[in-house]
């Protein structure tokens, strides 16, 4: 009996949950190469920076760090053979969800859930969630980010971008309020910056070797055709239209680095532009994906661009004044455990509803990324013209917009013959994170 030989040699079946019980999907890929190499990287890592990380946590983490070392090892045997999921045993606050979560998928695939046999949504969180809980486990280590040298490493490799970005978004700042044709045009242009700022995701197969822009905004309209879907009229249409005074924008971030620096510059024009009075960033509870922003990692980027000004006086002035927007409240930074567990988002009225709650006093969420894209289609695989607020299947606490480059093979919203066309031009199109949708939901 070979390896996953109860796998089923197929696609994925239409309106199927993605998962890697199917050979000739993107998920069967990723659960059996890639992940495993996520894992090895961890522990690679951990090997290679020992004694530095003995050096600044003392000598106890010695042995600490053997324990780790061995239970990814674990992890990594039980990925590569296919063993049943297991209960998570640390004590962090979202265990319970977890757990319960894993009873859930127990008593519905009638069998403990497996790594080719889950849904590749599961798969994928359940192997982030169990590497955070090895440094739960320690008790020197609890907040380790195994991920954080790739963070900073990542940021410093767009700096370049930082830059031209920096710069342009200060000026905005200093010009204030625009004629309305103008905001609008900025507006629109600062969406699609964080819309390909998407990209910058380490998680992806061919990492981060993206082109160094030597003029970013230009090498963004380039990108206009590989845009499938571009719903950021209705965007500007719902901002314009909000109650003045009164409107909060919530943005689910995604990436660290180079990403939610993207993010911060849209928050910041949107601030300007008097079209949000408060803006709420959402990052994660724990090291995620990889790439995935984490408080630290949110507070990491203003940190650096304070300390940049030997590159550009514009950084560390937006620094400043972001600083004040946390300071004043006017700007929120949160990290709801939701965000790190398993579940779409058609579940989140149900298993946290005062998340949902909260998300209902916006004028818009905005959610960036893949994974919140699989999340808020429910790791489907929709029909290509399906209609997004179909794939959504009842999760709308408020108007929403995803900003995504594709990176996974699920798609919704497009036009008839427009899948054929792009498959024709782009085998890889929905997992090389080379075309990008913006969808809104009303
Ligand atoms: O949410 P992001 O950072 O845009 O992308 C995350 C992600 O695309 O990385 C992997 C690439 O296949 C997927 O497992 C996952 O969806
Ligand atoms: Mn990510």
């Amino acid at each position: 009996m070979s390896l996953h030989d109860d796998t089923i040699d197929t696609v994925t079946p239409v309106n199927a949950l993605l998962s890697a019980k199917y050979r000739r999907s993107f998920a069967y890929l990723t659960v059996r190469d890639r992940l495993p190499i996520t894992v090895t990287k961890v522990i690679d890592c951990l090997v290679r920076d020992k004694e530095k990380i003995v050096k600044t946590l003392g000598e106890y983490t010695r042995e600490e760090l053997k324990k780790i070392i061995g239970s990814f090892s674990e992890l990594k045997n039980e990925l590569l053979t296919d063993k049943p999921f297991k209960a998570i045993t640390s004590d962090g606050p979202d265990v319970s969800s977890w757990n319960a979560y894993y009873m859930k998928e127990n008593e519905r695939e009638g069998s403990e859930p497996r790594w080719f046999h889950t849904s590749w949504l599961y798969a994928e969180c359940y192997m982030y969630r169990r590497i955070h809980e090895a440094f739960e486990l320690s008790i020197s280590m609890k907040t380790f980010d195994p991920f954080h040298k790739q963070k900073k490493e990542a940021f410093f490799s767009s700096l370049a971008s930082v830059i031209i970005l920096g710069d342009h978004v200060w000026q905005q700042c200093q010009m204030g309020n625009l004629p309305q044709l103008a905001m609008k045009e900025e507006l629109l242009r600062l969406i699609k910056v964080a819309l390909w700022g998407n990209q910058h995701d380490l998680s992806r197969p061919s990492g981060y070797e993206l082109p160094e822009e030597s003029n970013l905004f230009e090498h963004i309209d380039q990108l206009h055709e590989c845009i499938l879907i571009d719903d950021s009229e209705c965007i500007w249409s719902i901002l314009t239209a909000a109650v003045k005074g009164n409107s909060v924008i919530d943005i689910v971030n995604d990436n660290a680095g180079y990403e939610i620096f993207t993010d911060l510059c849209l928050a910041d024009v949107l601030c300007t532009f008097s079209l949000a009075d408060k803006v709420r960033f959402h990052v994660k509870a724990m090291p995620w994906f990889i790439s995935d922003a984490t408080k630290y990692d949110f507070y990491w980027v203003l940190q650096m661009m304070a300390e940049l000004s030997h590159k550009s006086s514009s950084l560390p002035a937006l620094a400043t004044r972001w600083e004040e927007y946390l300071q004043s409240g006017r700007w929120m930074v949160e990290a709801e455990d939701f965000w790190t567990l398993p579940h779409s988002y058609n579940k989140m009225k149900a298993t946290d509803n005062n998340l949902y709650n909260k998300l209902s006093e916006a004028t818009l969420v905005i959610f960036k990324g893949d994974l919140n894209y699989r999340k808020l289609v429910g790791e489907t695989n929709w029909l290509a013209t399906e209609s997004f607020a179909n794939a959504l299947q009842g999760f709308h606490p408020a108007p929403l917009v995803t900003l995504r480059t594709l990176k996974a093979d699920l798609i919704c919203g497009l036009q008839p013959g427009q899948a054929e066309m792009i498959a024709a031009k782009s085998r890889d199109w929905m997992i090389s994170g080379n075309y990008a949708v913006i969808q809104f939901d009303g």
